[in-house]
């Protein structure tokens, strides 16, 4: 744990244009509503020292990525070849990790983009945490738009965000409350692994 009491969960994200930033932003809001975990923010275009040491004090990570072309950004993807040092570390083996993307279509592909974030969390040894949640909306005829899940994704969580309203009008409310929900799940999710390593460190 980074801290005797608290656990670290790191969101980092890429965002052209700023909608996967506030996607971010609600996963970051989800993890400090869980008491005695704390959020990093950090933007992966920023790739220095700072980074690598906020990353490795996380007991968490959660990736972050709009879907461009179907796939996560190019920006995203310099920053996880960029971690091609910690693999050879397997300096985030054992960390937990889970993942989010935005996109402007319903589907756009995104599931393309969780899946490949869950691959890379895998080939650094980390625990994927999912999403946790039923699918909603169009799920059950009676079904809404302001479901949680509403996109039905179970890998990570999804938002969607039409391509002519600006970041400050998208993703939807729904979008951001299941990135909310993400978060404070991963959150929890590190505080019992924290407590559960303790617990069996003490007990040897
Ligand atoms: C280069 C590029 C490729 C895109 N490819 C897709 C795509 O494959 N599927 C989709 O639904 N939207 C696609 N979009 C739309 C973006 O996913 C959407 O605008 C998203 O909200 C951008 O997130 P951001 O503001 O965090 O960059 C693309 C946008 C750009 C700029």
């Amino acid at each position: 744990m980074s801290m005797s009491s608290e656990v670290s969960v790191a969101v980092a994200f890429h965002s052209g244009f700023g909608h996967t930033a506030r996607q971010a932003a609600a996963v970051a809001a989800g993890v400090e509503a869980v008491p005695g975990a704390r959020a990093v923010l950090l933007d992966v275009t920023v790739i220095d020292d700072a980074l690598w040491a906020a990353l490795a004090e996380a007991d968490a990570i959660i990736f972050g990525s709009p879907t461009y072309m179907g796939s996560q950004s190019a920006a995203f993807q310099t920053f996880a070849e960029a971690s091609g040092g910690v693999w050879t570390d397997q300096g985030w083996q054992g960390k937990l990790a889970a993942g989010f993307t935005n996109s402007a279509s319903v589907n756009g592909d995104k599931l393309a983009v969780l899946t490949s974030l869950s691959l890379f969390a895998a080939q650094h040894g980390m625990t994927w945490v999912p999403l946790g949640l039923p699918p909603g909306w169009l799920f059950r005829a009676d079904g809404s738009a302001d479901d949680l899940n509403r996109l039905g994704s179970f890998l990570g969580a999804m938002a969607q965000s039409p391509s002519d309203l600006g970041p400050d009008a998208a993703p939807a409310d729904a979008d951001l409350r299941t990135a909310e929900h993400l978060g404070a799940r991963v959150a929890t999710a590190a505080l019992e692994v924290a407590h559960g390593r303790r617990a069996l460190a003490g007990a040897r």
